[in-house]
């Protein structure tokens, strides 16, 4: 009796200690997931912090729902209205960890170019939408990167849930004349935007960079011509060969129909940008969630302004990097600039089916 009392004794003490250590399995476990998630090598992206909320939220709601938040927000006009940012302040979800459903999939959507044309304003407002996970940094895989293949650059994409659509942006993939063969041979659904902005202005946005890391060079009048006296302009300079939209987007049309290019105007995005965002959100099939109430023009800056970044209340420009005071360049070289880049701008908007205006 006295042993069998003893053995039922030893049994309970050992269930006790299978208990702690199952329970202790569990804490070790969710530790290790929460660890993983914290130290994602999304750090290179920035602005993937500001968006740690939104996911948390997004992977918590799809987790107890099954469906991804887009659903809830779809399913009421009101919830629509939300901010994105609103939508994203969950604070309480933050502890949960890392959504564990969330995956690294190839992009779905690039922003290719142009080089000064507002791709960082345009992929820091499309960040804003809840259904956007996009790389803060140019990955440059299709133009510098591509020997080390599609795993690699899959593993540079941030995690996204179903629905959420994965995009980068790399402007010197729609100049590099090798980006469209292989954009296509990895998608030949992907959505492509391109932000157009006068090339004129553009080619000296690109000289004042220029500039601002080499100061010593030679003066943007100087470079623009192969010979001053004659007036040739040295369309193989960089600044002024990038602006020839036309040549660069006929390559991209023999390997995706037009339905598949989106034109952003660039100078539309600065004094519109609400509008602009409007119709990328539609060509990306995403709900308009990214409106006006997002931004403010901001005087001093000269540019418009996020009202409320991801995770933060305080309004938020773009850093000085973007929109730098320009030279002062001869008038009579800019008018020959026109002259030079009309024909182009023709072709152009006749490729594109659509006139940007420029002068
Ligand atoms: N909201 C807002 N804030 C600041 N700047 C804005 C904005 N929207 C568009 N822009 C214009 O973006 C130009 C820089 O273009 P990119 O971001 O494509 O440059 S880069 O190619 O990534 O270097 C930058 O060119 P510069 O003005 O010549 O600096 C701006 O004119």
């Amino acid at each position: 009796m006295a042993s069998f009392t003893h053995l039922h004794l030893d049994f309970r003490r050992l269930l006790q200690k299978l208990l702690v250590m199952f329970f202790l399995g569990i804490v070790c476990v969710s530790l290790f997931y929460f660890l993983v998630g914290c130290c994602d090598s999304e750090v290179l992206e920035n602005s993937d912090i500001r968006h740690s909320s939104q996911f948390l939220f997004a992977g918590w709601y799809q987790a107890k729902n099954g469906s991804h938040p887009k659903r809830l927000i779809t399913a009421s006009s009101a919830a629509a209205e939300a901010s994105s940012a609103e939508v994203t302040k969950a604070p309480s979800f933050e502890s949960l960890g890392r959504e564990w459903t969330a995956t690294r999939k190839l992009p779905q959507a690039l922003i290719i170019g142009v080089k000064k044309g507002g791709t960082r304003a345009l992929l820091e407002f499309l960040r804003l939408h809840p259904d956007v996970r996009a790389l803060g940094s140019e990955p440059h895989f299709f133009d510098r990167h591509y020997a080390r293949g599609l795993n690699w650059y899959r593993s540079m994409m941030p995690k996204a849930l179903d629905g959420q659509i994965v995009m980068e942006k790399t402007p010197r993939y729609f100049v590099a004349a090798e980006t469209p063969a292989r954009i296509h041979a990895m998608s030949k659904e992907i959505k492509l935007i391109v932000v157009v902005r006068d090339p004129v202005t553009r080619a000296i946005s690109d000289y004042t960079q220029i500039i601002s890391k080499t100061p010593h060079i030679p003066s943007f009048e100087t470079l623009t011509f192969k010979n001053r006296t004659t007036g040739q302009i040295n369309a193989l300079w960089s600044p002024i060969w990038i602006g020839l939209y036309a040549l660069h987007l006929e390559r991209w049309m023999s390997y995706f129909p037009l339905s598949q290019i989106h034109f952003v105007h660039g100078e539309k995005l600065i004094s519109d940008p609400a509008g602009e965002l409007g119709r990328v959100q539609d060509f990306l099939g995403l709900q308009r969630i990214v409106t006006d109430k997002h931004f403010y023009f901001n005087k001093t800056k000269g540019f418009p302004c996020l009202k409320k970044p991801e995770g933060s209340s305080k309004p938020h420009c773009l850093g000085k990097t973007k929109g730098r005071v320009h030279p002062r360049i001869e008038p009579e070289v800019i008018q020959r600039l026109r002259d030079f880049y009309q024909p182009h701008n023709m072709k152009f908007y006749q490729l594109a089916g659509q006139d940007f205006g420029w002068q």
